[in-house]
């Protein structure tokens, strides 16, 4: 039987589009530009995906982007993930993107955003809303954000907001937060990965610093009751990824999770998929996984996906739609 999990409609909100760039599409892109893998085929590509810890993927994804040369590449790798999430009830995506990894290859962030952009246009034609995150790398020289960013403030109208990622621990946000007080002078949310690997102080500060809306994966917030009242109390919404916190060492296995005592205490967790294509599924098989683990209901599914519409920065008009998709899903089968 197939999980109500992937029939239930839902946004997904911490998406790295690079982190679904499927091996075999890899390989595809890496014959159309003439760029040469670091592997010989899709098999040994998938062997690798052994990771010890967020570094250990980080190394490979960001050898496997050296493929995305191209408009067209950007636009062919987010239509199939947006095809891919749209089969699994996925209605409103909100996609990462790392331009300043792509600067570095000297691909031209115009050249990023249209093509993505043509793919959610695509898709939202066909009823999945969404729209984009400029990420910045956090493990990287700031001149390199704010080369990046003179481009990306020229159209804001571009952007649903800037987010901060890459290595967290020994990284602080500190020296991002003048492009981020820019960005929500803008209009554009500000959202943050902290508490993935680092610990509660990571998430203060992305709240405090960057003027945080939403904190990508806080799975480390538990260990500050202090923190943990604000976050409930500001309902601060959790972009929770539990297969990548499997995948990568923050926890052990899924049922060391901490998502159920997270929302037991009362914080707006969502569940989302990180880097599917590396972390053995998207965000279908992520709420599955997590309703099968730990006994999930459909009410309790149905809080999941509307804590994912609620957090997302959808338009007011969208998010009702969507909230009454949920409804409907959540009546339809009693
Ligand atoms: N899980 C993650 N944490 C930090 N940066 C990332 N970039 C892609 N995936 C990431
Ligand atoms: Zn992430």
């Amino acid at each position: 039987m197939t999980s109500p999990a992937l029939t239930l409609p839902k946004a997904e909100l911490h998406l790295h589009v690079e982190g679904t760039l499927e091996p075999e599409l890899a390989f595809e892109l890496a014959a159309r530009n003439g760029v040469r893998l670091p592997f010989d085929s899709v098999e040994e590509l998938r062997a690798a995906y052994r990771f010890t810890d967020l570094q250990s993927f980080l190394d490979l994804y960001y050898a496997c982007m050296d493929v995305l040369r191209t408009r067209e590449d950007f636009r062919d790798l987010a239509a199939a993930y947006l095809r891919r999430a749209a089969a699994e009830g996925v209605r409103h995506a909100e996609l990462f993107f790392d331009a300043q990894a792509h600067a570095a290859r000297g691909v031209p962030y115009a050249e990023i955003v249209a093509g993505l952009r043509e793919a959610l246009d695509d898709a939202a034609r066909q009823g999945v809303t969404g729209g984009l995150i400029l990420c910045f790398l956090r493990d990287a020289p700031v001149e390199e954000a704010e080369a990046v960013w003179a481009e990306a403030k020229q159209s804001p109208g571009e952007l649903l907001g800037v987010g901060l990622d890459s290595a967290e621990v020994g990284h602080r946000v500190g020296p991002f937060a003048h492009i981020f007080g820019e960005a929500r002078e803008l209009g554009l949310h500000a959202v943050a990965h902290a508490g993935e690997e680092g610990g509660a102080d990571y998430v203060w500060e992305a709240l405090r610093e960057l003027g945080a809306e939403r904190i990508d994966h806080g799975i480390r917030s538990l260990e500050d009751p202090e923190l943990v009242r604000h976050l409930a109390e500001e309902h601060v919404p959790l972009t929770v990824c539990p297969f990548s916190n499997v995948r990568l060492r923050a926890v052990d296995t899924l049922a060391d999770h901490p998502l159920p005592a997270m929302l037991a205490a009362g914080l707006h967790v969502t569940v989302n998929s990180d880097d599917p294509a590396y972390f053995g599924g998207y965000a279908g098989e992520n709420l599955a996984a997590v309703a099968e683990q730990f006994g999930l209901g459909r009410a309790e599914l149905a809080l999941l996906a509307r804590n994912s519409v609620t957090g997302s920065f959808a338009p007011e008009a969208r998010r009702r739609e969507l909230l009454a998709q949920v409804d409907a899903w959540e009546t339809s089968a009693r």
